[in-house]
């Protein structure tokens, strides 16, 4: 479904992507691992369009993508979490939702002067959109909490929800487990599986080697912005630049 070819980013002298080709089947879990600084935000950010590439190509569904603005990315199926997500802390969450939805689907200036039927009709389906995906991360409980008093472990789950309001195709997860517990990991991972078995297609980057193993059906190795490795968990556990690089150094961290 998604096919990238020889994908390069370069900052000034830096190449933080460097000559990445990689493929994401429809339905599969792809995690994305390597030590601080090895390329994988940048990764994302530049399948999202976020950032522009500086050679190289990102198809998704025969359609390319590289050159594409964030906003054309985001319609043609891509959505994307971050390391932090940022909500508005005095608003609910359902209504974070909703404006969440709204900045990616909202009707132009005249349609809000005159509050037209088409904004009404808009307005009715972000809160539809907004209450099913708070019910499919399983926060319909936490709808009318404010963004300010609901726990790190439910602001990942809103993130998902948000992500999930534009109809995704794919989904891009930038440490969907950072700084929650060990319980919510597990949590957090069965999401992600129901996210699957629910049709979408998932990747991820993640620091939490258990989780990965555990979830992914292929991992993607980057070192110094380059591709040092792709394969099933079992074949990166085994590899031996994988465990020199980077395994090795968690290991001997814990
Ligand atoms: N906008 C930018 N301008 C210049 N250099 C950048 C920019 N964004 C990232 N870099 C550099 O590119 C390299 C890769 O950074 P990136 O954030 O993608 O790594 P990462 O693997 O996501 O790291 P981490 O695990 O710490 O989040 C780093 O050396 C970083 O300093």
């Amino acid at each position: 479904m998604l096919k990238i070819h020889k994908l390069t980013k370069n900052f000034g002298g830096l190449t933080a992507v460097n000559d990445v080709s990689v493929t994401v089947d429809e339905g599969s879990i792809t995690a994305i691992i390597g030590p601080n600084g090895a390329g994988k935000t940048t990764f994302f950010n530049l399948i999202s369009g976020a950032i522009q590439p500086s050679s190289g190509s990102v198809m998704l569904n025969g359609v390319e993508m590289a050159g594409l603005r964030a906003d054309q990315i985001a319609k043609l199926g891509v959505a994307r979490t971050f390391q932090t997500t940022n909500l508005f802390e005095q608003a609910t969450v359902l209504d974070n939702l909703i404006v969440g939805h709204r900045l990616r689907t909202r009707s132009g200036f005249w349609d809000v002067v005159f509050n037209t039927r088409r904004l009404q009709q808009e307005e009715k389906i972000c809160r539809e959109k907004a209450e099913l995906a708070l019910d499919f991360v399983g926060l319909s409980h936490r709808a009318d909490a404010l963004a300010a008093d609901i726990t790190q472990e439910e602001k990942k789950r809103v993130a998902f929800a948000l992500a999930l309001t534009t109809d995704p195709k794919i989904l891009l997860l930038d440490e969907p487990a950072g700084g929650v517990n060990p319980e919510e990991t597990i949590g957090l991972a069965n999401l992600i599986r129901k996210l699957v078995q629910s049709g979408k297609t998932v990747c991820l980057v993640e620091h939490k080697m258990d989780m990965i193993m555990s979830l992914a059906d292929k991992i993607l190795v980057l070192h110094h912005g380059q591709k040092l490795a792709e394969g099933t968990p079992a074949e990166i556990r085994q590899n031996d630049a994988v465990i020199e690089a980077y395994l090795g150094v968690e290991h001997a961290e814990n």
